[in-house]
This record gives structure tokens, sequence and C-alpha cells, in this order.
């Protein structure tokens, strides 16, 4: 059996007047890497912050199991510390730290451990950031926009630790992003929030395998798949499938999206009502 590492049910959450999540549902496997993905605004920011605990539910409820580390979105750290004094402190204040781990991620990241954090480029602050968050080795790992101000060399050797910690210790990772395209390869799993609703919690194997973009002549029936997406030529019609069975076509009519893909037709299209 898997064992369920972060569980939500029916999760609200109101800000004064706005309702950033609705009555949201999930369960995410223990050492998996999940995906946060959704427009700006639909709630990624919210549903770690209620998940790490620095929030309280307006409705339902959302666990994590054993010890969770959050790096929030503006990665806050005291910004007249220099980087050894963030170690230090992080070891003050964490019984689970590993320095020789906290080292050896600090070297790999080139940060001089005499430079003041006020003094580092966003991007260095993002991986000192997320240094501190693995160094706690912590079992559930939330981590809000990690790469979004990282140069493509640092997004890849972050995702490379942070695949490594995924490995050695089974730690859950739940990570938001506008930019898919880096965590394709790297995600297990999809949890897509569509105006502060579930929109997909699902295996990413299993979504790849359940769609399929189609161009086909314009008057084919596509029952009994659903069309998340589609767009009509003069003869042709191409479409982003949901499979509802097999597909009865011949293959050069048909292709498989990629995660991106499939992630932005969701967002282009708001769920039709059944
Ligand atoms: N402190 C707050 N007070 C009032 N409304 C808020 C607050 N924080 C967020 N919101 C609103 O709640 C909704 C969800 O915000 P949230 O930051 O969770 O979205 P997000 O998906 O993380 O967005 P982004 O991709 O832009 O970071 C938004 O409409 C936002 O304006």
């Amino acid at each position: 059996m898997v064992s369920v590492a972060v569980r939500a049910r029916g999760l609200g959450l109101r800000y004064r007047r706005k309702e950033a999540l609705r009555d949201c549902s999930f369960e995410l496997a223990a050492g998996r890497v999940t995906a946060l993905v959704g427009a700006n605004g639909a709630g990624k920011s919210t549903l770690l912050k209620l998940a790490a605990g620095l929030l309280r539910p307006s409705s339902g409820e959302v666990e994590a199991i054993g010890e969770v580390a959050f790096v929030a979105q503006d990665k806050p750290l005291y910004r007249s510390f220099t980087v050894a004094e963030v170690l230090r402190f992080g070891q003050v204040a964490n019984p689970g730290w590993d320095a020789a781990y906290a080292d050896r991620l600090v070297e790999e990241a080139g940060l001089a451990r005499t430079g003041r954090v006020g003094g580092l480029s966003g991007g260095q602050r993002a991986r000192l950031a997320l240094v501190v968050a693995l160094a706690r080795r912590p079992q559930v790992l939330l981590l809000d926009e990690p790469l979004s101000e990282m140069d493509p060399a640092a997004r890849q050797e972050s995702l490379r630790a942070i695949m490594v910690a995924v490995a050695e210790n089974a730690t859950t990772v739940v990570l938001s992003s506008l930019v898919l395209a880096d965590l394709e390869g790297v995600c297990d799993h999809l949890l897509l929030l569509d105006q502060g609703r579930v929109r997909l919690s699902e295996d990413v194997e299993t979504l790849l395998e359940q769609h399929k973009v189609v161009a086909v002549p314009r008057d084919t029936d596509l029952w009994p798949h659903r069309v998340v997406e589609s767009r009509t030529g003069e003869r042709q019609l191409r479409a982003l499938l949901r499979l509802g069975g097999p597909l009865k076509l011949p293959a050069e009519q048909v292709d498989t999206p990629s995660l991106d893909e499939l992630v932005a037709a969701y967002l282009r299209h708001e769920e039709v009502a059944a």
C-alpha cells in the first residue's frame, strides 16, 4: 500500500473578501514529487502555506505527515547574516540539521560562506533557501516557485539536489511553478489548481497515457473521448482528448502531448459542467 504524505479534505481558505481555495481534496503519496501548477492567483501559495501550517483553513483540513520544510516565494532570510551564519542558525534551530550535507550543498551552489545574504542575487538567495530546507532532512518539502529566479544551470543543479534528496531520504516534494517545462521528467504527480479548485490531481504517467492530440476530418465522431480543447479548420479538427476507451484512429492522426501542452490546454479551458 502506498503511504500518504499530504492529504487535504474539503480544504477551503477565505481571505477577508476573497475565497482563495474552495473544497480541495487530494492525496499525495510519500516519496513522490508533485508539481503544483495553476495560473497566477489560482491559490498555489495559499495551498502550500496551509500545508506548512502557516495558515489555518476556513473549512476542511490539510495534513502533512512528518517533519515539514517550507520555502516561501520571497525566500525570507536575514539579509545581514552571512551564508555561514545562516547555516549556523539553521543548525541551532533544527534538531535534524545535517551540517555536512549543508556544507556540501553550499559548496555545490558556489556560495561564499563569508558573503552576506543581502549581497546575493535573487537566484543565489533562492539556492541558499533551498539548502537550508534540504539540510533539515525533512520528510515533506514544500517549495513555492523555487526555480523562478534561477538561471538555467542553477535550475538544473537545484532540481538535481532535490531529486537526490528524494532518492536518499524518500522525501515527499511539492513544488509550485508557472513554468512546467523545467519539471517535465522530474515530477511524478500533477496537482492543477484552477481558480482555487483542484482541477487535476493525478499521476503524470497516467495523464500522459490518457491524453492524445488528434488531427482528424471535421466530421469525425470523437465519442467516447472527452475533448479538452479543439480547433476546427476548414476540413480538419485538431483536438486534445482525454481518452474514454481505446482510440481507433490511424497512428499518423495521433500524437502524444507534452505535459506542458496538456496543462496549458486545461488552463485555457474552464471545466464545462457535465
Ligand atoms: N493575504 C491575502 N489577502 C487577501 N487576498 C489574498 C492574500 N493572499 C492571496 N490572496 C488572494 O488569493 C488568491 C490566491 O492567491 P495565491 O497567492 O495563493 O495564488 P498563486 O497561485 O500562488 O499565485 P501566483 O502564481 O501569482 O503566485 C489570489 O486571488 C490572491 O489575490
